[in-house]
């Protein structure tokens, strides 16, 4: 891939910027937003780039390439090695961090516990925690307006709900002044980390020649003695996310043993809880490791976590831009609110089929995914179809591209959501209206393979998100609460939002390494 001729040579592309890095430190660069459009918008749909050390890779968000990536041919385009070791590394053999028929097995028994008959169960813890968050905010504005740093709270809130309902415990009683966890500082620290190309091209190179040397006190005597404060950061978060996972895993198992529960979540009805019980009842075969279980609580806080709360971030800071939409949307939860018997909260059914509700996460989630591309490498020859040919190089159309073994792929997430071809020349407006009437014909005829709602937010096939039916739930009952109570308005400061693994908002002139959205709100 790197010197040899190749079939991406004909296919065109940027030039490259570096021998190192290639186009990397530009098209993964925290504002990358323009160049990325640049790249669509010169060569279309599939692109070949340069990756580190002259390595040519693909970039696409064709709709039948992105079909066969990831639902027909998704057995051989996978995950990068980089990308699982270093989740091994530091959530251990979770789901984040396991290939073929490992991650199989661990889909198998989680699905199930992701399903709609469990969201219905799980939407009064739901509700319960959105309240303590709601009564915070009305302590907070009781004697006027107040600006509101609204990350921090949308973190704490998205940690909160899947702890008490992915592991029936809790972390944060929601309290106005309450700090923050030291597993999500240790999380925020560890997003940038994590999903850096760059960042996971050096781990690749380092890890297999220090992983297998000496045993495991040596190398984190070893690690303690190498004077690099990077590599001491990333220790000390994988030291909390671990030992926080294994002491609430070991509290549920004693729990359990002794016939109870840890008491927190309704009747146990939280992910792990019944992960666990499934386990116990599993064939050989199909039960899991007490590690992977451990894996699955860090796996699961991480992927959850800093996702819902740039979506909510991003949708309260959208409400307060639009106040016409606030405003119709505020009419719609007190209605339903209104309709229900004695003003209770919305039950499941109700609360997700709101239409304009629905309407405003889906349009906020189309055109702000909060991850804007998957990665993938092909692990053997395959040839890949194009729904829309490109005129390669030697003039000639391309309508499949040969991909070899070993080449990296790109997905363009963000790309397919905003497609001027499929969404037409509004595609990258706002307008949450575009979802009550019929989607266009070329979204429909292009199968787009996303689970949601023709968008690849969430991606597609067996690897897609395991919680976006969880995260609509989140911030559905999270915006309803919210609404209800308050105006949000915009504050002064001037917002911009990074791409960062996930996509989090900063203040201009502020500290660019901390994500902060500060919004004002009043009580209505
Ligand atoms: C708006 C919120 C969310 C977004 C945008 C999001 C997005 C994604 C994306 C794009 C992936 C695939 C990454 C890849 O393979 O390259 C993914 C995977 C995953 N997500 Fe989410 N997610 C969200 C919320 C959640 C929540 C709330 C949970 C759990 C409660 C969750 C759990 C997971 C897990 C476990 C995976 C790995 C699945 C696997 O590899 O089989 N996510 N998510």
């Amino acid at each position: 891939h790197r010197v040899l001729p190749s079939s991406l040579d004909n296919i065109p592309g940027p030039a490259s910027e570096s021998f190192l890095t290639g186009v990397f430190s530009k098209l993964f660069d925290t504002d990358a937003w323009a160049y990325q459009k640049s790249l669509h918008r010169t060569y279309g749909n599939t692109i070949r780039i340069h990756g580190i050390l002259g390595e040519k890779e693909l970039y696409t968000y064709d709709p039948k390439a992105m079909h066969h990536i990831f639902v027909k041919d998704q057995s051989v385009f996978e995950e990068t090695d980089q990308f699982i070791q270093l989740n091994n590394l530091i959530f251990g053999p979770g789901i984040l961090a396991t290939l073929g028929e490992q991650h199989r097995k661990q889909r198998k028994m989680l699905n199930p516990i992701f399903s709609i008959a469990h969201l219905r169960g799980m939407t009064p813890i739901f509700y319960k925690i959105t309240h303590k968050l709601q009564d915070a905010f009305l302590k907070k504005v009781q004697n006027g307006p107040q600006e509101i740093e609204i990350v921090s709270w949308m973190t704490r809130t998205a940690l909160e709900l899947v702890c008490q309902s992915g592991l029936g415990h809790s972390f944060d009683t929601l309290e106005e002044d309450t700090a923050p966890h030291p597993y999500s500082i240790a999380v925020k620290t560890l997003v940038p980390k994590v999903a850096n190309p760059m960042m996971r091209y050096a781990t690749a190179f380092l890890l297999p020649l220090v992983s297998g040397i000496g045993s495991a006190s040596f190398r984190r005597w070893a690690v303690n003695t190498f004077p690099w404060k990077n590599l001491h950061d990333v220790r000390d978060v994988v030291d909390i996310l671990h030992s926080t996972s294994v002491n609430i895993f070991e509290s549920k198992k004693e729990a359990m043993a002794n016939g109870g529960g840890t008491g927190l979540s309704i009747e146990e009805k939280d992910i792990m809880s019944i992960l666990m019980k499934a386990n116990m009842t599993a064939s050989t075969e199909e039960s899991l490791s007490r590690d992977e279980l451990i894996g699955q609580m860090s796996s699961l806080m991480f992927a959850a976590m800093d996702t819902t709360s740039s979506a909510l971030s991003r949708l309260l800071q959208l409400l307060s831009l639009h106040q016409d939409v606030q405003d119709k949307l505020r009419k719609e939860i007190n209605d339903a609110f209104e309709a229900e018997p004695e003003r209770g909260d919305l039950p499941y059914d109700k609360i997700v089929s709101l239409p304009y509700l629905d309407a405003i996460c889906r349009e906020t989630l189309r055109l702000h995914s909060p991850v804007i591309m998957a990665r993938r490498v092909a692990r053997r020859d395959i040839v890949l179809p194009l729904m829309v040919p490109i005129k390669g190089l030697d003039g000639r159309e391309i309508s499949e591209v040969y991909v070899s073994k070993g080449t990296n792929v790109t997905i363009g997430l963000l790309a397919s959501n905003t497609n001027p071809a499929l969404w037409g020349a509004d595609a990258d407006e706002w307008k949450p209206e575009r979802w009550l009437s019929p989607l266009p014909d070329e979204v429909i005829a292009a199968h787009l393979p996303g689970v949601y709602a023709n968008l690849m937010t969430f991606i597609a096939g067996s690897r897609a998100c395991i919680g976006f039916k969880f995260s609509q739930l989140e911030m559905k009952v999270v915006l309803a609460l919210l609404i209800q109570a308050f105006r949000f308005s915009p504050s002064k400061a001037e917002i911009a939002w990074k791409i960062g693994g996930i996509v989090v908002p900063t203040v201009v002139g502020g500290d660019k390494n901390t994500p902060q959205l500060p919004i004002i709100v009043e009580k209505i």
